[in-house]
């Protein structure tokens, strides 16, 4: 599957762009100190520590849109990553190809006031504050790389909506079990507030035990709240499960399809939470539109 959309003309050959820091408006931190509240208020308690450490780590609350640059230099002493601008998404060889290298592509756009809760596309809000503290976590750092390089080699194969669903399922809407209880380690979900609090403490959605192949066959929601959440024992685990596996095996049989839905309970999977389904039942986000 390509992304079929044009490099813009001021983007480079890897689709890198300048953050041009200095040209951020005082509205535009504004927004990012809005945002970094308003998931402050829900986060303590739900998000797991190592994203709270990272977040720390790399002063993220500072004050404004933080500088690529500077947290580059903070991020690559940890644990060799940087943080690169885009304009957007990028196609998947390009997204790949970055993040085998230890480069992450975040948007350089900041949403509107008036678009707080949804965006068609990542913006430094959701890559910066959402993605990069968990690449401080060495174990989720190698990971992301091993992931990248996965990606690139899944382009041999007509697969890549499954290698998206593992993506999809751990590192923008995954969970993790912990002493405390469950809590959230997914980009998607910690960078909002309402899903932060949906994705712990609804009835309405499935929590569901990590088991990799069950997770690859299972269609996701883009458009709105997950309606299964898949929950792993530690990093090291999402870790071993994908690097030791090989995937092409994976990829002949699921053939980018998908068995499930992702509202789906199986028999033989891992119940945390056999969810209502009440939320998407009422129609979901667009329920008072009715
Ligand atoms: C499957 C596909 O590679 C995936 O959706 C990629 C596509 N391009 C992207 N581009 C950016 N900038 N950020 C992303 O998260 C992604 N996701
Ligand atoms: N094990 C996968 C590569 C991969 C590693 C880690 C995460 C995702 C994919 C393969 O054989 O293709
Ligand atoms: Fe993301």
């Amino acid at each position: 599957m390509s992304n079929h959309f044009e490099k813009p003309d001021h983007a480079r050959a890897d689709w890198t762009i300048d953050q041009d820091w200095s040209r951020y408006t005082d509205e535009e931190h504004a927004v990012w100190d809005l945002l970094y509240k308003r998931q402050m208020e829900v986060l303590p308690g739900r998000a797991a520590p190592e994203f709270l450490d990272g977040l720390k780590a790399l002063d993220l609350g500072r004050g404004g849109i933080p500088d690529f640059e500077v947290i580059s230099d903070e991020l690559e002493a940890l644990t060799g990553w940087r943080v690169v601008a885009v304009p957007g998404l990028v196609p998947d060889d390009v997204f790949f190809d970055h993040l085998a290298n230890r480069r992450f592509p975040a948007g350089q756009f900041i949403r509107k006031r008036n678009e707080l809760d949804y965006l068609q596309e990542p913006d430094v809000f959701h890559d910066v504050f959402g993605h990069v503290p968990m690449l401080t976590n060495p174990v989720f750092a190698d990971y992301m790389e091993a992931y990248g390089k996965g990606g690139l080699r899944s382009l041999n194969y007509a697969a890549l909506k499954n290698l998206a669903a593992l993506y999809w399922y751990t590192v923008e809407f995954g969970l993790i079990r912990t002493d405390e209880g469950l809590r959230i380690y997914g980009a998607g979900i910690v960078s909002s507030k309402t899903e932060s609090i949906f994705a712990l403490e609804d009835p309405s959605p499935n929590r569901i035990g990590f088991d990799l192949e069950r997770l690859m066959r299972t269609d996701y929601r883009i458009d709105d709240f997950q309606q299964t959440y898949f929950v792993i024992d530690s990093y090291d685990q999402l870790f071993r499960a994908t690097v030791d596996t090989d995937f092409a095996p994976i990829y002949e049989r699921l053939q980018g399809k998908f068995a499930h839905g992702p509202e789906d309970v199986l028999d033989r999977d891992e119940v945390i939470t056999r969810g209502t389904q009440a939320y998407a039942k009422a129609g979901g986000r667009f329920a008072d539109a009715s």
